[in-house]
This record gives C-alpha cells, sequence and structure tokens, in this order.
C-alpha cells in the first residue's frame, strides 16, 4: 500500500534552496560585511591577554635597551686610549655587573672597567672588548687588538624609540607581542570584550556520546568540533544551547533566548531543502535578514549566513565536514571581524595537487589533503584524502590541511599549483 507523498517542494522554498548559489567568494565578503566589530573595551593583564584583541594602539614608553649596555662579559675602553701600536694596558679602576645602579661618571683617563654583559656602559667609554681578547694579570688588563668605536655595545634605544608603534589596534595579542610589552614594562592592556557566542546543535537524531545509539540516531560530534575549535579563540565566548530535536517550536524558543544573550548564533543543520529542516524558518519568526542562502562550495553549500536583530546568524550544514568547511572558511572570518580582529581570513600557503580529480566547475571545492612529499622547489605535495565526502569522518581526521580547488576549475590534474591551508593555522 502506498501512502500519500507530501509536496516536498514549498511554494516559497523558505529554506533557501531555490534560486542561484552565489560563489564563494562573495559569500565570504557578505559574512565578513555584516559583521560589525564590538566596541567595549575591558582593562587586562598581562598574564590574562594572550590571544585577546588589542584595543587601542600601543605605543613605547621607554627606550629599548633603556641604557647603553655590554653586550659580552669583557672591558669596558675608551677607543681614544689606544694610542699608537699595541698591545696597550690599563689599571682596571672598576667592576660593573649587571643592574648596577651608580652613576659612574668622571672616571679617570686611560683607564678600562671590568664589565659584565648587560651592565651599564659609563658615559665616555666606547667599547668592550670580550674577556677572551684580554689578558689580566692583578688589576691591569693588556690588550692586543685595537677595538672598533662601538664594538660590543648596545646602544639605549637601538632596538626600539620612545613612542615608536608596539602593536596595533585590531590584533589578536600573541606571546611574542606581551613579551615586547614587558620588555617596555607595560602592566595591561586595553581589549575589546570577548564576543559571546551561541551554539546549538538541531536533530531528533542526535545522541550525545555516553548514551545508548539506537537503530537511525547517531552521535553529536559538531557540538565537541566547534566548541574546540572556538577554545582556540580567546576572544570569545561559548554559551552552550545544547541539542534540539527538530522542531519548529523548540527550535524558535532557543533562538529567541540566543538573540537577547549572543553576539553571534552558530548552528548546525536543519539548514538544507527537507521539511524536518527548521532552522531557517526557525530564525525568520525573529525577522533574521539572511544575506547568504546557497554558495557555490563543496562542501557546505546550504550554508546561511545573515543578521537576527543585532545577532549574526551563521546556520552550518549538518553533515561534518560541511560545517567545518563552512565554518573555517566563511563563518570564522566573519566571527573574526565581529571580534574587532583586522585579521580575518584563513592564511593560504602554495602547494601542488599530487591528484587527478574531476569537479563541478564554477564551485569552490575544499578537501582533505594529507602532504605526500615534496617538489624541487620545496612545496607540499598533496594527496586528496577519501574523494572529498562531506560525511567522512576518517579523511579529516587523518588530513594535514585542507586544499581548495578553484572555481575556474573542471578538473584537478597532476601538478596544478593549488591554495592549502594546514591545520593548526
Ligand atoms: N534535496 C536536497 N537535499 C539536500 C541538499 C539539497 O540541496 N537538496 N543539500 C545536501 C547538503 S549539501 C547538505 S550539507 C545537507 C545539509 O543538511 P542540513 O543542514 O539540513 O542538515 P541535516 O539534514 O540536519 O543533517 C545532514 C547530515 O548531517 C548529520 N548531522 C546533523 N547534525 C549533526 C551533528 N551535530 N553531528 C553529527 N552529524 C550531524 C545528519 O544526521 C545528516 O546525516 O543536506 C543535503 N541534502
Ligand atoms: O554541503 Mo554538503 O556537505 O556538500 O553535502
Amino acid at each position: 500500500m502506498f501512502h500519500a507523498l507530501k509536496p516536498v517542494l514549498k511554494a516559497d522554498c523558505s529554506a533557501g534552496q531555490s534560486g542561484e548559489a552565489i560563489p564563494f567568494e562573495t559569500a565570504v565578503a557578505k559574512a565578513i560585511a555584516l559583521a560589525k566589530p564590538v566596541r567595549y573595551r575591558e582593562t587586562v593583564s598581562l598574564a590574562g591577554a594572550l590571544g585577546r584583541v588589542c584595543a587601542a594602539d600601543i605605543h613605547s614608553p621607554i627606550p629599548l635597551p633603556p641604557f647603553d649596555n655590554s653586550a659580552m662579559d669583557g672591558f669596558a675602553v675608551r677607543t681614544a686610549d689606544f694610542e699608537r701600536e699595541g698591545p696597550w694596558s690599563f689599571p682596571v679602576a672598576e667592576r660593573v655587573v649587571a643592574g648596577d645602579v651608580r652613576a659612574l661618571e668622571n672616571l679617570d683617563p686611560r683607564i678600562a672597567l671590568r664589565i659584565f654583559t648587560g651592565a651599564p656602559v659609563p658615559p665616555s667609554f666606547d667599547a668592550v672588548v670580550m674577556q677572551e681578547h684580554c689578558e689580566q694579570i692583578g688589576d691591569v688588563v693588556t690588550i692586543c687588538e685595537r677595538p672598533r668605536r662601538g664594538r660590543h655595545i648596545r646602544l639605549a634605544g637601538e632596538d626600539v624609540g620612545v613612542d615608536m608603534e608596539l602593536v596595533r589596534r585590531g590584533r589578536g595579542l600573541s606571546a611574542r607581542d606581551l613579551t615586547l610589552l614587558a620588555a617596555v614594562g607595560i602592566v595591561d592592556v586595553q581589549v575589546l570584550r570577548k564576543i559571546r557566542i551561541g551554539l546549538l546543535s538541531t536533530g531528533t537524531e542526535l545522541k550525545n556520546p555516553g548514551e545508548s545509539l539506537e537503530h537511525g540516531q547517531i552521535y553529536n560530534s559538531n557540538q565537541i568540533m566547534l566548541s574546540s575549535l572556538l577554545a582556540g579563540c580567546p576572544w570569545a565566548e561559548i554559551v552552550d544551547f545544547g541539542m534540539v530535536p527538530d522542531r519548529l517550536g523548540l527550535l524558535t524558543d532557543v533562538v529567541a533566548r540566543a538573540v537577547t544573550s549572543c553576539d553571534a548564533l552558530v548552528t548546525r543543520g536543519g539548514v538544507s531543502a527537507g521539511e524536518e529542516d527548521h532552522m531557517v524558518a526557525a530564525v525568520q519568526a525573529h525577522g533574521a535578514d539572511l544575506d547568504v542562502l546557497k554558495v557555490a562550495m563543496r562542501p557546505g553549500k546550504p550554508l546561511k549566513v545573515g543578521r537576527i536583530g543585532n545577532t549574526v546568524f551563521a546556520g552550518l550544514p549538518g553533515n561534518p565536514n560541511a560545517a567545518l568547511m563552512a565554518f573555517r572558511q566563511i563563518v570564522l572570518p566573519a566571527l573574526r571581524k565581529l571580534a574587532g580582529l583586522t585579521e580575518t581570513q584563513p592564511q593560504w600557503f602554495s602547494a601542488v595537487a599530487g591528484f587527478n580529480h574531476k569537479k563541478g566547475q564554477g564551485r569552490t571545492e575544499f578537501v582533505a589533503v594529507r602532504i605526500s612529499g615534496r617538489t624541487e622547489t620545496g612545496e607540499p605535495v598533496l594527496e586528496m584524502l577519501e574523494r572529498g565526502s562531506p560525511a567522512s569522518f576518517m579523511a579529516i581526521a587523518l588530513a594535514d590541511g585542507i586544499a581548495l580547488l578553484p572555481p575556474e576549475a573542471a578538473e584537478i590534474t597532476n601538478r596544478m599549483p593549488l591554495r592549502y591551508e594546514p591545520f593548526g593555522t
């Protein structure tokens, strides 16, 4: 007996599967354009500033080094004292160690000073001779080679000048930035507040790892994928809305909570064409304005991006690799912009294909790849894993990174230049 079939296509195609897919680059530009950077600032200590977004340009309050100092253990001398031919002998008048705060001025002519690495070089002394090139007997040092003026002296301000720009606003503070700030004595920095990102998985089939699985059910893997990716983003704070079955009313309720408390809402699943896909209807019930409805990319085609009032909305497709690629390539750049970061895009490296692959022309494809070798010039040769299936977990788990297969190509042939993004960047 046959059941009456429900019509599959809705007249208004509200899930957004109707219409042309927009090019990948256009989708990235639209997603970035709709994210407006947060403005609220807070002050944090250097110890808590790693990865936070610098809110104002920072200039150096002092020079580096702060004073002329010795780069070697040895003897400080005045090059004008090296008259006629050597060797030259000088009485050793003082011992200057690192941290010596005495003002050693008006010292006698034709003397040398015992000096150590990092110790201040007194005025009028203009070279340091390494102790390996000196012979000290009692209080007299003998030097055989005439030193060059300035030799082994690190001059005040030669590294960093007063007022020099150290870090620019919009930069995610790195360990190297914080090292520089500590070196000039800065204690705390103004950063932009963390953005609050709501995470939500939808799917009646989903169970949490640890729960028992019945036929037809699967474990929710997208949740940990996204929370782990965002755990590496110190400029973001996660609000976890858990898992919600594919029911419009329930989804609408969660969206209502998310828009009042989050700067962005990132959902997974329920954005495709079937009548069990309610995510779009749920956000539209709250007046969502969607700029991206369908992208000429694989995987990730059904990605939705827009705004629900002041909240950025990203509806990732449920297929794990589609969620991963759409998140990394389109949603993450928008979230980075929202957090106030100036650099939003992934960093691509050049590589070459180590495979042949027929692809859809006009579509940008992202495939899991492994480095199988190097060209003569050192570029990675990429092996494509699992033919780019949007639902393969193993391919992504085994991959070294992602290759971008450009839309203009209908076929990728061996040794074709490709863009490659290693995982971990
Ligand atoms: N008639 C059409 N069907 C589909 C189209 C289409 O254009 N027309 N697009 C396909 C593409 S491409 C993708 S990608 C998926 C996206 O679908 P949804 O975003 O609606 O996601 P679901 O249907 O809810 O799930 C898809 C797939 O992923 C699994 N899933 C969902 N959530 C999770 C999770 N948290 N962890 C692990 N796996 C998850 C789910 O069980 C499904 O197998 O639509 C195609 N269909
Ligand atoms: O976006 Mo889908 O993953 O291409 O199948």
